[in-house]
């Protein structure tokens, strides 16, 4: 492996609630706290060097709506990649966030509850198409976090063999509460896929960002930062910095 390979890719957040940049803890629904124009957010991380934007359509995810004009007019004013998530279920979700010209986007509650249609999507799209594996100890969560959707790495394998190229695993405890990521999830996901993978959830320093950069080698390709980087525990500068050796 070569040094660039050991890089961990950072992947600045933006999850849009009613038109607002927010943060929300253990993505529960009524816990956010605004950050004003998903826009200027997303702006901001570009400037400060992000190469990713995360973009998180939240109503979509909650089924309270949608801020598809939006998250459009987002994900085209970036010059850099953008992975896409929220509320991506069907044909016509799928169409409007590729639409956007969004490098990947991340498909959640449909992996679960429809796999004929992921396995059809992953067929169709390959590495466009991600899988967000969201869970609470070993259980998978759907539907915007609300609803049970199984047992992760029974559900692992079976995205593994439809060829599904990568996964986003957050553990939902962590999320927004800057309690440091979970780093044993995440070497047990490595060990059961050969996917690169995508950790999200709980970071609150760069020495989080740092152990989760020890885990390159083990198959974690980047990371989410949300909540510590609206609080600013520390600058998407200073995380680029500390994550690019
Ligand atoms: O990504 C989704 O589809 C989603 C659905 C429902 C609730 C939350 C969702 N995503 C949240 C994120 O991706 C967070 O931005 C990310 O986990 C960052 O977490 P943190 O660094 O702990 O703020």
């Amino acid at each position: 492996m070569t040094a660039s390979q050991h890089k961990l890719e950072l992947l600045p957040a933006v999850d849009v609630r009613d038109g607002q940049a927010v943060r929300l803890v253990h993505g529960e629904s009524g816990s956010e706290t605004s950050y004003g124009s998903p826009l200027e957010a997303a702006l901001a991380w570009q400037r400060a060097g992000a190469e990713w934007l995360h973009l998180v359509d939240l109503d979509a995810a909650f089924g309270t709506g949608d801020n598809r004009a939006l998250i459009s007019e987002v994900a085209r004013a970036m010059d850099i990649k953008v992975e896409l998530s929220g509320g991506i279920r069907d044909d016509d979700s799928l169409a409007a966030a590729l639409a956007t010209g969004a490098t990947r986007v991340n498909i959640g509650t449909a992996a679960l509850e429809d796999p004929e249609w992921v396995a059809k999507i992953i067929a169709e799209h390959g590495d466009q198409i991600a899988v967000g594996l969201d869970v609470r100890g070993t259980t998978l969560r759907g539907r915007g976090w609300t609803r049970d959707g199984g047992d992760l790495y029974e559900t692992l394998a079976r995205l593994d063999k439809e060829g599904c190229s990568r996964y986003v695993v957050t553990d939902i405890a962590k999320d927004g509460t800057l309690q440091g990521p979970n780093l044993e999830l995440l070497r047990n996901v490595c060990a059961a896929t050969d996917r690169p993978v995508v950790a999200s959830g709980g970071v609150s320093s760069l020495d989080d960002l740092r152990a989760i950069a020890e885990l390159v080698p083990l198959g974690v390709e980047g990371s989410i930062v949300g909540k510590a980087l609206y609080a600013k525990a520390f600058t998407l500068e200073e995380a680029l910095a500390a994550v690019s050796s």
